[in-house]
């Protein structure tokens, strides 16, 4: 059994990360930090994991989590980078779900979230934790920049379009909706039953923080060329979810898009390209880990339309987590990750 570590247990990522991994077989929870809750029993805090978790919280202490095989680090951007320094040192494997490592550029890192990166010179040795792009190099990781919600519905949404050239990469347009739950757990105005209920809002046009990651990547698809893509978020009515509508020109009308998406991602057991004319709900992810999502060519014009649904914290935030533990480990893909979605 590999010993596990999770610093921040009391956020909804790591609460989610516990969720998923107390009936992985190969692994154990070793260490589950919070500063504010320490000698708490986790149970306490989440009933829902009565009978399944009976460990405490306790402080992140480096003692402690160096005794694991693996750390995942469900916890504000920027804190990561405090640890992992010394974590890589000892030869633990690390998967971060905030962004301190998912950035190539440490000064685009400064631009975007406000503050200088703490070790700049273990960005190159961190890798982009999308298996259906990286999956080789995360095999061979010891240190996993686990991609953000946003990022993961978009990323995989254009990729077939863009690996293949069918896109017009100076035009690009992600128009994407949000569950509440991915503002994370603390208290803000915005996450109010009042402020969030009966409401729709774009937030974040004029440059959201995960502009620079989703460029990154797509450019990455492209073969480096630079794309221009224009990226609006809105937050819904809803608990979990990521809803993206993806706009491009197509390049060749005479492609069978419906094939494209189809082929590219029949080996992947987390994406799943629905019917040609069907359109992914969100209900229908709501705690897998999968991605569904449909190609559209409205009126067999040059515009093509793509719908990508994940549940946010899962595929784009836990589950990929565990995925790409599983990937790093050796472990069977999939392992604990194939459940049908929750309805209603
Ligand atoms: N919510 C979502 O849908 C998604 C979130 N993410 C990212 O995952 C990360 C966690 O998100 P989420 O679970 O929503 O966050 P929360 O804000 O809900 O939880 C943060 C956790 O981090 C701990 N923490 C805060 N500051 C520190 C610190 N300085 N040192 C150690 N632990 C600390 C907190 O516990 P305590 O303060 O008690 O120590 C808490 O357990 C974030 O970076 C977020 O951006 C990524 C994809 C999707
Ligand atoms: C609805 C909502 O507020 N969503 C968050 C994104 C959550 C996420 O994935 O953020 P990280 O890149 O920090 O991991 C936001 O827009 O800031």
């Amino acid at each position: 059994m590999y010993k596990i570590g999770l610093v921040g247990g009391t956020g909804y990522t790591g609460a989610e990360l516990m969720r998923l991994l107390v009936n992985h077989p190969q692994v154990k929870l070793h260490a589950i930090t919070s500063r504010t809750e320490q000698g708490i029993a986790v149970a306490d805090m989440f009933p829902s994991l009565r009978g399944f978790v009976d460990l405490c919280f306790t402080n992140p202490s480096i003692d402690t989590l160096a005794e694991c095989d693996l750390v995942f680090f469900a916890t504000p951007n920027g804190v990561a980078m405090k640890l992992v320094p010394e974590l890589l040192k000892e030869g633990i494997k690390i998967v971060d779900l905030a962004a301190d490592f998912r950035l190539h550029d440490p000064d685009v890192w400064e631009q975007w979230y406000g503050c200088a990166h703490t070790c700049p010179e273990v960005l190159q040795q961190a890798v982009y934790g999308l298996p259906e792009v990286n999956r080789e190099l995360i095999k061979k990781a010891q240190l996993v920049a686990n991609p953000g919600c946003y990022p993961t519905a978009v990323q995989l949404g254009f990729l077939p379009l863009i690996e293949q050239g069918l896109a017009d990469i100076s035009y690009l347009i992600a128009d994407a909706k949000s569950g509440v739950s991915g503002a994370g757990r603390g208290v803000k105005v915005g996450s109010l039953l009042c402020e969030a209920s009966e409401n729709m809002a774009a937030y974040g046009v004029t440059g959201h923080r995960h502009l620079p990651e989703i460029s990154q990547g797509l450019q990455q698809m492209a073969k480096g060329q630079p794309v221009g893509l224009t990226f609006v978020p809105h937050l819904t009515p809803m608990i979990r979810g990521i809803h993206a509508t993806l706009y491009t020109r197509v390049m060749n009308k005479q492609t069978d898009l419906q094939a494209l998406f189809e082929q590219r991602f029949a080996d992947e057991p987390f994406v799943d390209v629905l019917p040609q004319g069907e359109h992914p709900h969100t209900r229908t992810v709501k705690g897998t880990n999968t991605c569904r999502m449909a190609v559209h060519r409205p009126q067999n014009g040059e515009i093509v339309v793509v719908l990508s649904a994940i549940d946010n914290l899962v595929k784009g935030a836990a589950g990929q987590a565990i995925q790409n533990m599983n990937i790093m480990l050796g472990i069977e893909e999939a392992q604990s990750l194939l459940v049908p979605g929750l309805m209603p």
